[in-house]
């Protein structure tokens, strides 16, 4: 019995302790709302600036981040607040800013007092390990010291014959797409689109196939990558259910679909994910231990190859990014050398960062041709002029890849092999085209596979603005004034806005017009637009995107063995659209459900 009295009094005694605790963390949680709902919005020098309103709850999300509305907002909200404002995150007490001075642009992208939050460090996190993209400081800087050499004007030049050789590969397949003997279902011989009917013959139906460009982009910038990135073969073109591929698309289907509520969740609540995994949580576990696996051989194997390696072979020949990576680990401290996980990491980031986004790039750039067919004409009458090499019926197509010049791609296959045209020639007239650069820069200008990105401020800090802020009590700071954001507050990158604004382009800002290139405003060029190649497509600072040439050259690779090929035209009766989820993707309109697609018809050229 007295035992038992013993067990009821120490029960009661947790039960109240216990309670105790309940209604602290209760009242602590009380606290911690009530504070951030209403005290420190009171604080937060931001309030104090011009922007939207909207109700309590209200969001402006929709509104900066969907590029079916931000084109124009961003320019209204420009017009009516000025350059610098603030908008509202997850309601009206969460004040946020934006900008369009490069003045405030240049102090956060440089200052070290601004990172990326940690809510897009932790979401990259999970699909790419702990690359460069999720560091931040020292250890950032460490990384980008390491890996910047894989990416100078002279490695990306060593990797242009796999540009090449796998938009080759490309074609030939959709030339094969375009020869099957039409079946009823699928497509039937058509007239050409009026703009081509001069090039079709009379006697020849313009034989033209609804392709879904995004998918075959996705397929060979995988491959691309795969090759330059660390010399393994993904062969995507030729066969979509390589594991890695498979797994990589498999998981990155699941992130496209956007930010939901219980990925909101599981961001705060990492443990959701173990004790209630869903469809989506299994998918991504599921394919990270495929990509876990395959990366690890990689690396050993390539480590193993790097160390057998006499200490004298020259850097940035011949080499791919991960063995140069490996090789300037190798020669670093002992005590500053990344671990074989974080070298793991980087492929991953090589492969999110390097992939989809070029193969983006080059979709919307056959978007774009397909809508406007006197651009696309003359950029192909550029590239056919320019060598018989970027002619049809390819007299010297298989030119590309030179054993003996390009060790490399010994594992490629061998009908790439001969002799007679030398790769650096095919190159040199193909970056000596006027044109198919302008036409690629308006691509990434109007069209940027990274829509916005985010900084958060590490400290209370005083930004240097370079155009008047009117405040919302009337006081106006200005032109090399300061104004004041306290640590905590996020500053939104207006990436496709500053792309877009008629303050920098012109009032033809949202018009695919390559021209403009050869006649920049002083607006948009170097050192009033500080972005790198006058955009902010790739960012600018020390976070600024180390594939920026790679892309560039890719995208030109690709469009300069497309067109002198095939003809582009859109597809009947289909409107794209464009969704942001990590990247700005394309898909038919009312049909996001199916995912990422861009039909495109596309014809065979004959003169
Ligand atoms: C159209 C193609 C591409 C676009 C639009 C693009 C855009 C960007 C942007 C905007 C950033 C900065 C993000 C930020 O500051 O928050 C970035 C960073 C980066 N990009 Fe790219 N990128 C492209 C292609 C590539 C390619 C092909 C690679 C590599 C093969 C690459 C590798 C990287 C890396 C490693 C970073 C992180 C740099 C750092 O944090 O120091 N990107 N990219």
């Amino acid at each position: 019995m007295l035992s038992f009295n013993i067990l009821l009094t120490s029960f009661s005694t947790v039960a109240k302790i216990a309670g105790v605790c309940l209604l602290l963390l209760l009242a602590r949680g009380v606290f911690w709302f009530f504070n951030m709902m209403f005290i420190l919005p009171l604080l937060d020098p931001l309030r104090k600036l011009p922007g939207p309103t909207g109700s309590s709850m209200q969001n402006h999300f929709r509104e900066v981040t969907d590029p079916k509305y931000s084109p124009e907002v961003h320019e209204e909200w420009r017009e009516r607040f000025g350059k610098t404002f603030r908008f509202h995150g997850f309601g009206k007490h969460d004040f946020r800013l934006m900008t369009f001075d490069f003045r405030v642009l240049t102090h956060v992208l440089n200052s070290p007092t601004y990172e990326k939050p940690w809510q897009t460090r932790a979401l990259l996190a999970r699909l790419i390990g702990r690359g460069i993209f999720s560091m931040e400081g020292s250890e950032h800087k460490m990384q980008r010291r390491l890996i910047g050499p894989a990416f100078t004007s002279t490695s990306v030049k060593t990797m242009v014959p796999i540009f090449l050789q796998k938009a080759r590969q490309m074609c030939e397949r959709w030339d094969i797409l375009i020869s099957e003997p039409f079946l009823d279902d699928v497509e039937t011989p058509m007239d050409p689109p009026p703009a081509y009917a001069a090039v079709a013959t009379a006697s020849e139906k313009f034989r033209g196939r609804t392709i879904d460009v995004a998918h075959w982009t996705s397929r060979a910038s995988f491959d691309v990558i795969g090759l330059a990135g660390f010399d393994y073969r993904f062969n995507s073109l030729d066969d979509e259910s390589e594991a890695v591929y498979s797994a990589y698309r498999r998981m990155f289907n699941v992130a496209d679909k956007g930010p939901r509520m219980r990925g909101v969740l599981e961001l705060y609540f990492p443990i959701i994910r173990t004790l209630w995994p869903d469809n989506g949580t299994r998918v991504t576990n599921e394919s990270l231990c495929i990509i876990d696996k395959a990366g690890r051989k990689l690396v050993a194997a390539k480590k193993a190859t790097v160390l057998a390696e006499a200490p004298d072979v020259q850097d940035n020949q011949q080499k791919d990014i991960l063995s140069l990576l490996i090789k300037a680990n190798l020669s670093t401290d002992a005590s500053k050398r990344l671990s074989d996980v974080e070298l793991l990491d980087q492929c991953s980031t090589f492969l999110l960062a390097g992939s989809d986004s070029v193969s983006l790039a080059i979709s919307w750039c056959l978007h774009y041709l397909s809508q406007n067919p006197k651009i696309q004409s003359r950029l192909r009458d550029e590239l056919r002029s320019k060598s018989p090499s970027l002619s049809p019926p390819y007299p010297a197509i298989d030119y590309i890849l030179t054993e003996e010049k390009y060790p490399l791609r010994a594992t490629l296959p061998p009908t790439y092999c001969s002799t007679d045209y030398s790769v650096e020639e095919h190159w040199d007239e193909i970056e000596a085209s006027p044109y198919l650069d302008a036409v690629v820069r308006e691509t990434l200008r109007i069209c940027p596979p990274v829509h916005g990105t985010i900084r958060v401020a590490t400290a209370d800090d005083k930004i240097p603005v370079s155009h008047p802020v009117v405040l919302q009590d009337g006081t106006v700071v200005e032109e090399g004034g300061h104004i004041s954001i306290r640590k905590g507050s996020y500053i939104h990158i207006p990436i496709e806005g500053l792309n877009l604004s008629t303050e920098i382009w012109g009032s033809d800002a949202q018009v695919f017009n390559p021209d403009r290139w050869s006649c920049l405003p002083p607006s948009a060029r170097s050192p009033a637009h500080p972005g790198l190649g006058n955009v902010m497509t790739f960012g600018f600072g020390p976070h600024s995107c180390l594939g920026y040439k790679f892309c560039i050259s890719e995208m030109k690779a690709f469009l300069a063995t497309m067109l002198p090929q095939f003809v582009f035209t859109p597809a009947e009766g289909v409107e794209i659209s464009k969704f942001n989820a990590i990247l700005t993707r394309p898909y038919i309109s009312g049909k996001w459900d199916k995912g990422t697609q861009l039909p495109i018809v596309v014809g065979r050229y004959t003169t």
